[in-house]
């Protein structure tokens, strides 16, 4: 192995993908529900899935884990054909749903071997022991899981997938609903596994639990818009964007969005942002909308929110076009 197959923390990075998918294509009777997906995961890599409601997420990931058969398509999980192997695959998958389910009158220790039954797992004490060890659960394993906060549940539910020592997680918006902490929390769980060497694909409505991740795919109508870092994202699109502080900011907004260089305008709170991709024109834009106002202008970095915006308006502009 040489050198370059060192990560930043020196340790030796796996060869090969996690996952490993070409042009997956599923539809549900005349929806064209995933359109062409390929991507990639590495060792180690932290990848976020996202996309609006019903994009597509839930069935890219039941298909890359072999728990859905692409109508066309290939690839591998693990080293795993995605076709022929779905039993390995899922030995050696960690798949949390969107909707984990748990007794709430069982205590955290309960839960989990349940779990461990369920799967026939060998070593059912001494797996369970691990688990509640490294997720951090082990001063609450006899706790009762009603009484648990939405974090504390979520972390259960990482335990639970991770009872059988995967390489793989497959994360399916596991902190929807959890308050902002115990998220935090819950993504430093996720670093610590990554740094493990344990690869995770999540799907995420986060823009911050977006910006954690290694990698990001961006998917809308079941397209794959974008793919790459966060700031290969950001770059790809060339938007410049233009914070407007003031007034009446809706009708600001109304108003630049007719202005020949403003492609897009989205109010975050108590600030405007402008965007556009002729930047000249754009700058032009702003500082006639300016002239004579109270307004406070500024060119800001363009966020992730932002391109994730722009993409699905314009995806959505193409789909319309094409039917
Ligand atoms: N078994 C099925 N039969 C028919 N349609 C389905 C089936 N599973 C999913 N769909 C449809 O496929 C589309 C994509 O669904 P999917 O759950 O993959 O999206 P998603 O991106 O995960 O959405 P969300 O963010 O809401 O979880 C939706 O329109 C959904 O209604």
């Amino acid at each position: 192995m040489s050198t370059t197959d060192l990560r930043d923390d020196g340790r030796a990075i796996e060869p090969g993908y996690a996952i490993d998918v070409q042009k997956l294509n599923k539809r549900f009777g005349d929806k064209h529900v995933v359109n062409d997906v390929s991507l990639r995961v590495a060792h180690g890599e932290i990848f976020g899935f996202l996309g609006p409601n019903g994009s597509g997420k839930t069935t890219s990931i039941r298909m890359m884990c072999g728990l859905l058969t692409p109508d066309s398509g290939s690839g591998t999980c693990l080293g795993y054909d995605i076709r022929r192997d779905s039993e390995q695959i899922k030995r050696n998958v960690g798949y949390m749903t969107q909707r984990f389910s748990y007794w709430e009158d069982l205590t955290i220790r309960e839960n989990l071997d349940f779990v461990a039954r369920i799967y026939e797992m060998p070593n059912r004490r001494e797996a369970v022991d691990r688990a509640l060890e490294s997720l951090g659960l082990a001063s609450r394993a006899s706790q009762l899981t009603g009484a648990l906060s939405g974090g504390w549940k979520q972390r259960l539910a990482l335990a639970a997938c991770m009872l059988h020592e995967p390489k793989l997680l497959l994360l399916d918006e596991p902190t929807a609903g959890v308050d902002p902490n115990a998220r935090r929390d819950f993504w430093e769980e996720l670093h610590r596994l990554a740094a493990r060497g344990i690869s995770v694909l999540v799907s995420t409505h986060y823009m911050d639990e977006a910006e954690r991740c290694h990698k990001l795919a961006y998917i809308a109508y079941g397209k794959l818009l974008a793919q790459g870092s966060a700031a290969d994202i950001i770059a790809s699109q060339d938007l410049q964007t233009w914070a407007i502080h003031g007034e009446q900011l809706t009708a600001l907004s109304t108003q630049l969005r007719a202005m020949p260089g403003v492609d897009q305008t989205v109010v975050f709170g108590s600030v405007l942002h402008a965007s556009g991709r002729d930047h000249a024109a754009l700058a032009a834009a702003i500082e006639r909308v300016s002239a004579g106002r109270s307004l406070r202008t500024e060119r800001i970095g363009t966020g992730l929110e932002d391109v994730f915006i722009y993409l699905m308006s314009h995806v959505a502009d193409n789909y319309g076009a094409a039917s």
